[in-house]
């Protein structure tokens, strides 16, 4: 079967998007695994499905019908499903502003399998409304002899954020990190973050279904709350968070409608075409 494909990327983590306006493509997991294979496929950290929310019988896209026209169908290199992807949603967005009837000059919702991500767009990047965190018990997170504590924030998906004096701690990170099950029982993306000055972050990401990617926007997220909490900073403050390809910007705001985290960054489309799926 062959369908059409984009590929983009947000501060260099990459995804192939599948145009499925219609709701007529079932991804199986060897597909998405295929799709990103960077050697024998087109290469991604994730897959996105980009499906009208009235053409999915996805719980969460039928559930949020009346506010979002589409909806993020979100894959990691795996197969396995995420609920969200904070680089990924940006990506979708400028593919939808330049190949979908979508004026940019409108805020854009997205349906995600974590609730409505709004879009703004502007000429030094695109904004997504995060929505809050949900910050739990402190968890512990290890790379083979050593071990660190860690902030647990949920920011729509799982992280633990392990604060360190130097990102080389972390090693190669070509395992997944080891981290406690009962506190992440569909498994957990896990950043190493260091302080570069003021509100200004660095940090290494392993995804969850992944491995170590060159950024993670839900991580930069979880990693802004995680070293505020730690220093007790004042909030509304716009976060710098460097990351291996790139730079992105969080604000953890609670002026107008609440608690919630803006992320700011990228997004590039730098190839489309066509693909051939084994079915
Ligand atoms: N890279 C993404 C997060 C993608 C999903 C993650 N690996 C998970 O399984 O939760 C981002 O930019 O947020």
């Amino acid at each position: 079967m062959e369908i059409s494909f984009v590929k983009g990327h947000g501060t260099e983590n990459d995804f192939v998007l599948v145009p499925d306006a219609n709701g007529r493509l079932e991804l199986g997991e060897d597909q998405v695994r295929f799709l990103c294979d960077r050697r024998a496929g087109l290469g991604a950290d994730g897959v996105i499905r980009v499906v009208r929310t009235d053409a999915t019988d996805d719980p969460a896209a039928v559930e949020q019908r009346e506010q979002a026209e589409w909806f993020m169908d979100y894959r990691n290199a795996d197969g396995s499903l995420s609920q969200m992807c904070g680089n990924g949603v940006r990506v979708l967005g400028l593919y939808l502003a330049t190949h979908a009837d979508v004026d940019p000059r409108s805020p854009l919702p997205i349906a995600t399998r974590a609730g409505l991500r709004t879009l703004t767009f502007a000429e030094d990047g695109i904004t997504v409304d995060m929505g809050g965190a949900t910050v739990l018990a402190e968890t512990k997170i290890g790379v083979g002899e050593r071990s660190w504590p860690a902030t647990h924030v949920e920011t729509g998906n799982p992280h633990a954020v392990v604060l360190v004096d130097d990102l080389a701690e972390a090693g190669d990170l070509l395992e997944p990190p080891a981290y406690d099950a009962q506190a992440y029982p569909g498994g957990v993306n896990v950043e190493f973050v260091t302080r570069r000055g003021e509100a200004h972050i660095a940090m290494r990401v392993h995804e969850r279904g992944s491995g170590e990617t060159r950024s993670c926007g839900t991580g930069a997220c979880a990693a802004v709350v995680a070293a505020m909490l730690t220093d007790d900073a004042a909030r509304n403050t716009a976060y710098t968070v460097d990351v291996p390809g790139g730079t992105l910007q969080v604000t953890w705001t609670d002026e107008a409608g609440g608690d919630r985290l803006l992320l700011t960054g990228p997004a590039v489309l730098v190839a489309e075409g066509l693909v051939e799926l084994a079915q």
